[in-house]
Parts: structure tokens; C-alpha cells; sequence
């Protein structure tokens, strides 16, 4: 079996020692941001106590030794159902940011999802990993003109589908950076923007990082991304409503988050919300899933509740601030060997036998002395 196989740094030796290492590198405003949620963390905390919830539903003596994990999304292959989040100021966690990830990216046959905000911008990502960064993220805000200019720009460096955030209308309440009066240098997040600095910084994010006036439409949206042949995935989606509006606005996958906790807090678990997207959207449209996942078992109850890709945010931002692309690659490697061997002890032979019936109720956690 695979599992066990690969050989680390004590530092690096499970997800969890991951986080634990890349918190204690960070300066304590830089892992504040990174860890923190909106408002009273409510969300935050929802995320992963949801994924306590479900247990397993375990068949015995069926399955296979060697579960195949291999799935596509949008025509992209993937050696396992997962990919990295747009996390954007990822230059905060490694100098290399977004190009380490897409690099360990691919030598994972994962893909990622490479963010507007980033440190670096989209061509450099593309070229560090062209295989592997292969899906772009815009944010459906500030002038019509450069947002169609951020399309061509992300056709012409060959990605091959667009993540739109309908979650971010403005910044979130957070409180962390508050506390901190944590000030993000502009040049973490204008690789995109490097010419213009920080006025067309401003004027693209205003509502990201100040707050303003028009928040975009589906209608808009929708004709907006008629003008590119590429799929496009509406991330940060919580309701059935949206799910639905998402598709009829033309999007070709629904992506259900609630942004790790960060944005709107006081919303449900992600999980939670998956249940209601999938039971609306069935076999019509890709879903994607993302908040909260923090081990290879999450990867498995979100697939089994309807996810047919799962995305990992802070989990990768972990494995970079811990050990750049190798770091990242030693997460990937862990998730994989994780889901595989979750897999043939639940009795599964591949992510397509995931279904409602591999997941129970959980009762409430008790505490035994
Ligand atoms: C530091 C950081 C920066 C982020 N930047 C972006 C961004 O620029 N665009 C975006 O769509 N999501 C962004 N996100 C949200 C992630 O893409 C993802 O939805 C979230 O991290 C998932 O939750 P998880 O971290 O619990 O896995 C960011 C998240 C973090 C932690
Ligand atoms: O912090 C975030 O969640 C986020 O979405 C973001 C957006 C722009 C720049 C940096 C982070």
C-alpha cells in the first residue's frame, strides 16, 4: 500500500503537525489572518465541527487494496478528486506563493486555482506549472473594462476555465485583523496589477479592501462571460437559490463555500449547505467544495454528500509557509495516501462508490475522562 510509504521531516510528518509548524514560522499578525474567520468565528468553527457530525457508514470484506481516486472536472484530469484554493497575498506565506503550489501541483496531477489578488501574477503562475494551473479566479467587481481585460489576459495564457468569487461584494469582518491593525502591503496582492500600483489596486478591489458601491449582477455577470468560450465555476455559493441562479446565469460548476469562515459570519457549515446545493443541482453540474477540509477523511464525507472536487485552502497555504513546494507536495501526498486508505477500510473500491449511504449521523460529541 501506499500509505506510510513516504518518507518526511518530523516538522512535516501529518497534516496536522503541518499546521502546527507553519503557525509557529508565521509572524503572529501573518497566521491571525491566515487562521482567523468573520465576526465571532461562528462560521469558522461550524466548518469543522460539521465534518464531526458524519461518521462512516464501514462495509467490510469489499472495496479494493488500491482505491482508484482518479477523477476530471471540466474536461482537466486529476489524480484525486482535490485541488488548491485561490488563496490570494500568497507571498505572505512563501516567496514563491502560487508558484510553488502550482509546481507541487503538478507533481501531484492535481490543478489549482490560481487568485486575482496573488503575489505573482497569472502568466508567471502558468508558466511555473502550465499543466497545472489551469483554472483562473477573478473577483465580478470594479470596472467592466479591466474585468474584460483580466479575460483575455487569462485566455491568452491558456488556462482553461474562470473561478468567479460571488462571495467577497465587500471584505469580511475580521476581527483578528482589527485587533492587529494588520495592514496587507499592497505588493502581496498586485502581481496582477504590478504596472499601476496601488490606485488601480484600489479601484479593482475598492470594495475588497475599502468598501463602495455597486455590487454586480447574475444579469451582468452572465453577460459578461458570454464574451469567452471558457467554463466558468461560481465559487461561494450557500442556497439551492444561488445554485440555481448560478446555472441559469450560465456557469458550468456550482462551488460550494462559505470562504473558510472569512466573509459573511453566522452562515452554516459549508457541509451543511453542500447537502442543500447537491440535493438542487444532482448530476447537472459539477460541485465543487471547500471550508473546513483539514484531512483526507473531510475529502471522503464531502464527496460522499455530493462533492465531485474538493478544495483545500489554508491546508495548502499550511504545507507552503512549512516547506514551500515541497511542503505543499508533502501535504498532497498525505491527503492522497489518507483518502486511499479511508477508502478500503470503509470498504469503497474508488470515489465513484461514494455515496448518502457511506456517511451516518454522528451522535453530539461526549467527552470521557
Ligand atoms: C489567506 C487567504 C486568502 C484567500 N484569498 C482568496 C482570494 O483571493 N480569492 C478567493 O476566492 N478566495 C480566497 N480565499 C478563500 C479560499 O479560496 C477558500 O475558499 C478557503 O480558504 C476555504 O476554507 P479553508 O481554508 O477552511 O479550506 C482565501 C483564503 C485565505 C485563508
Ligand atoms: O482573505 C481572504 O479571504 C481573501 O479573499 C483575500 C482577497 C484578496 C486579497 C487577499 C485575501
Amino acid at each position: 500500500m501506499v500509505a506510510f510509504k513516504s518518507v518526511s521531516t518530523p516538522e512535516l510528518a501529518t497534516l496536522s503537525q503541518i499546521r502546527l509548524t507553519a503557525l509557529s514560522r508565521l509572524a503572529p499578525e501573518v497566521a491571525d489572518f491566515l487562521e482567523g474567520g468573520a465576526g465571532d468565528e461562528i462560521t469558522l468553527a461550524a466548518n469543522r465541527s460539521a465534518f464531526s457530525r458524519w461518521g462512516f457508514r464501514q462495509r467490510v470484506m469489499s472495496g479494493r487494496a488500491t482505491p482508484d481516486i482518479s477523477t476530471s472536472l471540466l474536461g482537466i484530469d486529476l489524480a484525486m478528486p482535490v485541488l488548491t484554493s485561490p488563496f490570494g497575498a500568497d507571498g505572505l506565506f512563501h516567496p514563491d506563493g502560487q508558484k510553488a503550489v502550482a509546481r507541487a501541483n503538478l507533481s501531484a496531477g492535481i490543478a489549482g486555482i490560481v487568485p486575482e489578488a496573488g503575489t505573482h501574477a497569472l502568466e508567471a503562475v502558468a508558466e511555473a506549472a502550465p499543466k497545472a494551473a489551469r483554472i483562473a479566479q477573478l473577483h465580478p467587481m470594479g470596472p467592466e473594462a479591466n474585468f474584460r481585460h483580466m479575460l483575455r489576459r487569462i485566455e491568452q495564457a491558456g488556462y482553461e476555465a474562470i473561478c468567479l468569487t460571488v462571495d467577497c461584494p465587500t471584505g469580511g469582518w475580521r476581527e483578528r485583523v482589527l485587533r492587529n491593525a494588520f495592514d496587507l502591503d499592497a505588493g502581496f496582492v498586485n502581481g496582477n496589477y504590478p504596472d499601476s500600483g496601488e490606485t488601480k489596486l484600489i479601484e479593482v478591489f475598492g470594495q475588497l479592501f475599502e468598501r463602495c458601491a455597486t455590487v454586480w449582477s447574475w444579469q451582468r455577470l452572465s453577460e459578461l462571460m458570454a464574451e469567452t468560450d471558457l467554463p466558468w465555476i461560481a465559487k461561494g455559493i450557500m442556497t439551492a437559490d444561488d445554485a440555481r441562479a448560478a446555472e441559469a446565469a450560465g456557469a458550468g460548476a456550482i462551488y460550494v463555500s462559505n470562504h473558510g469562515g472569512r466573509q459573511l459570519d453566522g452562515v452554516p457549515a459549508a457541509l451543511d449547505a453542500l447537502i442543500e446545493v447537491k440535493a438542487e443541482i444532482g448530476q447537472r453540474l459539477p460541485i465543487l467544495f471547500d471550508s473546513g477540509v483539514r484531512r483526507g477523511a473531510d475529502v471522503v464525507k464531502a464527496l460522499a454528500l455530493g462533492a465531485d472536487v474538493v478544495v483545500i485552502g489554508r491546508l495548502a497555504a499550511y504545507g507552503l509557509v512549512a516547506g514551500g513546494q515541497a511542503g505543499v507536495e508533502r501535504v498532497h501526498s498525505l491527503l492522497y495516501d489518507e483518502i486511499r486508505t479511508v477508502l478500503t477500510l470503509l470498504g469503497r473500491g474508488g470515489v465513484d462508490e461514494l455515496g448518502p449511504d457511506s456517511l451516518l449521523p454522528l451522535p453530539a460529541l461526549v467527552s470521557v475522562v
